[in-house]
């Protein structure tokens, strides 16, 4: 047996493992790093993060991303050496990250990366009958292995596609494992550049739970801040949208896109929800003329609304409890206005079940990825659109 083979078996047959969750989201502001000590799998999977951090991406990193990230037509040199180069950078990170919590390599088992999307297009939005589902994570796995010098699982989407889905959201094979109750329905509601949600009904039917996108979170209303020139990334605690009012028009016609109209589970990005959206939504609502303040407000209300709706199509007339991460519960007016609406409904943060909300992505690779190593069968079903019932991940070797 080749040594690798014979170590991850032994990584496989321990009765808890050490693996490091890598996340970099749509917002670009960081990679997320979750060593997490995993016991056991499926249902019985137990999680507890030994260490969390968002290393910040220099402003080097965001411009050399940037230059392809959700665009049509780029350098494909520029889409090449970024994809190895990616690569080495979160590795180089890794390893950093791990000498500051002052441990060693060797004492982890694999490394759980998903990389950075620069393209989503599921057949729905591409609409293109000769291709299919498609999407883009560039940091190879056999580069960020070897940099590191441990084992990693990458690349995790490409299966979701290739047995059927759309790619994302991959949240349900986490949530289910995690977070299901017998005692209480669940929505995980993470706000992120692009917001989704699982619904976990207390039935604990793996053919019921799903998780969709719902549309922008902060995806937008980072892009306009940042269009703006102030140098500021994200309306940090909704300062701009707080001194704005809501524009009814320009939210209307914000809401007019067919995305809004597709049936869960659906997947979505900044590939659709950009400044060129809000440009044409202005237009249609002639409200190119709005403050920028009010322009604010109204994008953190459509954010609002979306995810209203979405929790009510999810749950219906049954009361839940709302579970919500992502750098948007730290918006106070986002997180005010679904408090106003939603009295009916328990509203908490994942901190209640023990996930740092801030760290929840990271930990699901780190789930991924230790259910490609010790788990079973997935226990949802093809029948189900969208959720096929499979193991994600290749393996790189360090060496
Ligand atoms: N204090 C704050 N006030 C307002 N917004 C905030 C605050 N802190 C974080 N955010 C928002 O959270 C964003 C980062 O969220 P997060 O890290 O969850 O996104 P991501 O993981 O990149 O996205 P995705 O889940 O779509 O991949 C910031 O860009 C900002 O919009
Ligand atoms: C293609 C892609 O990277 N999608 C991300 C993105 O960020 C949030 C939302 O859009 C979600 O669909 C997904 O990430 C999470 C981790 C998921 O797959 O569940």
């Amino acid at each position: 047996m080749h040594q690798h083979i014979e170590k991850l078996y032994q990584s496989a047959a321990k009765p808890r493992r050490k693996i490091i969750g890598l996340m970099s989201g749509t917002s670009l502001d960081g990679l997320d790093v979750a060593l997490c000590s995993i016991r056991g799998e499926g249902l019985a999977t137990e999680v507890n993060i030994e260490h969390f951090t968002t290393v910040p991406y220099t402003e080097e990193y965001q411009q050399r991303v940037r230059a392809v990230f959700a665009k049509r037509e780029v350098d494909l040199q520029t889409v090449t050496v970024l994809h190895p180069w990616i690569g080495i950078t979160h590795g180089n990170m890794v390893r950093h990250c791990l000498a500051q919590w002052q441990v060693l390599p060797e004492e982890i088992d694999v490394i759980a990366s998903h990389g950075q999307t620069v393209f989503h297009c599921p057949l729905r939005q591409h609409q293109d009958a000769r291709w299919g589902n498609a999407t883009l994570q560039l940091g190879d796995g056999d580069h960020l292995a070897v940099t590191a010098g441990i084992t990693t699982i990458s690349d995790f989407r490409q299966k979701h596609i290739a047995a059927g889905g759309e790619g994302a959201p991959l949240a349900v094979y986490g949530d289910y494992l995690l977070f299901s109750s017998i005692t209480e329905n669940r929505i995980m509601l993470n706000i992120g550049g692009i917001a989704n949600l699982t619904w976990l009904p207390k039935s604990r039917d793996a053919q019921a739970v799903f998780s969709t996108d719902i549309g922008p979170g902060n995806t937008l209303m980072d892009a306009f801040i940042q269009q703006q020139g102030q140098g500021q990334l994200y309306d940090k605690n909704a300062q701009l949208a707080l001194q704005g009012q809501v524009s009814q028009p320009l939210l209307v016609a914000l809401q007019q896109d067919p995305f809004f109209s597709l049936s869960f589970p659906k997947t979505t990005g900044p590939e659709v929800f950009n400044l060129s959206y809000l440009a044409n939504a202005q237009r249609r609502s002639n409200t190119q003329l709005l403050s920028a303040a009010d322009v604010m407000a109204t994008l953190n209300r459509f954010s609002a609304d979306n995810i209203i709706r979405a929790i009510e199509q999810s749950c219906g007339t049954e009361p839940c409890v709302i579970y919500a991460s992502g750098g948007g519960i730290h918006n106070p007016l986002l997180m005010a206005h679904l408090r106003t609406v939603f009295t009916r409904h328990d509203i908490k943060t994942t901190e209640a079940l023990a996930i740092n909300p801030d760290a929840k992505e990271a930990v699901l690779f780190a789930l991924l990825a230790n259910e490609c190593l010790v788990g079973g069968k997935q226990p949802f079903s093809n029948v189900r659109e969208g959720i096929p019932a499979v193991t994600m991940g290749k393996i790189s070797f360090a060496d």
